[in-house]
């Protein structure tokens, strides 16, 4: 479980987190919405210290980021996108790295196989649409194991098919105990996979259940002050 209390963040005068406090269980789908700008990508990177949040902030199943935080990083796995792979290297040289940093025992033939990469598997990244870049960032996920899954975009650049397929693949870590917190715009497949959904507005969460209300709807009247239709 992930336990945050009064998490702060600026960028000089710009606030961008104002005193979130907030737990995601094991076991979940989290999804963050908000619109460009607002700051979705700095609350993960707050999570997993690479923005500076301060002491006594941030729990990962009771361990303190700033007190151990080695212990803290080795139960999470973020990547903010594919811009950060390696461009000479292959995507199995990316999923060997991470194995082993890991300590994971995860089959990597599995993985590409879940994930339909085995005709690009031994592809450098530079050689990779964006689409297949997306699957082996999700497969570095896969293979780490990680007990949190800070997920930025992930949807971008997918065809309809690979959506879906994100999508079970999301439902899956989730029926094995994991937590993933997964920023999006696709508003229908937030909709789909979360049983919460966070809305940054104002430098705070706005926390919904997911009880199958229109996310669309609610994007609208949070964001753009749209009235709900009856
Ligand atoms: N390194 C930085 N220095 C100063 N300001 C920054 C920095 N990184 C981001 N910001 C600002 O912080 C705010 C939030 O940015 P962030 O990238 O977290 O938004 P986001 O919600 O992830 O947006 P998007 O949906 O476009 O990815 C923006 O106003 C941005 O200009």
């Amino acid at each position: 479980m992930l336990k945050v209390q009064h998490l702060n963040f600026a960028f000089g005068h710009q606030v961008i987190l104002n005193d979130l406090s907030f737990t995601l269980p094991d076991g979940s789908i989290t999804g963050l919405v908000a619109p460009n700008g607002t700051g979705k990508t700095t609350l993960l990177r707050c999570l997993c210290g690479l923005l500076p949040s301060g002491p006594q902030v941030m729990t990962l199943n009771g361990i303190d980021l700033y007190q151990k935080r080695k212990a803290y990083l080795g139960q999470l796995f973020f990547l903010e996108n594919s811009n950060q792979l390696y461009a000479d290297l292959t995507v199995i040289d990316h999923l060997k790295c991470v194995r082993k940093m890991w300590h994971s025992s995860v089959d990597l033939q599995t993985t590409i196989a879940s994930l339909g990469m085995n005709g690009y598997a031994k592809k450098r990244i530079r050689d990779l649409s964006l689409g297949m870049k997306q699957h082996a960032l999700l497969a570095m996920y896969l293979v780490a194991d990680a007990q949190l899954m800070l997920i930025d975009e992930p949807l971008n650049g997918l065809d309809p098919t690979s959506i879906r397929q994100f999508e079970r693949i999301f439902a899956e870590q989730k029926a094995a105990g994991k937590t993933l917190l997964v920023s999006s715009h696709q508003m229908d497949s937030v909709a789909r996979v979360s049983d919460d959904v966070f809305f940054l507005k104002d430098q705070k969460i706005l926390a919904e259940a997911n009880t199958g209300q229109d996310m669309m709807a609610e994007y609208g009247r949070i964001f753009l002050g749209e009235q709900a239709h009856a």
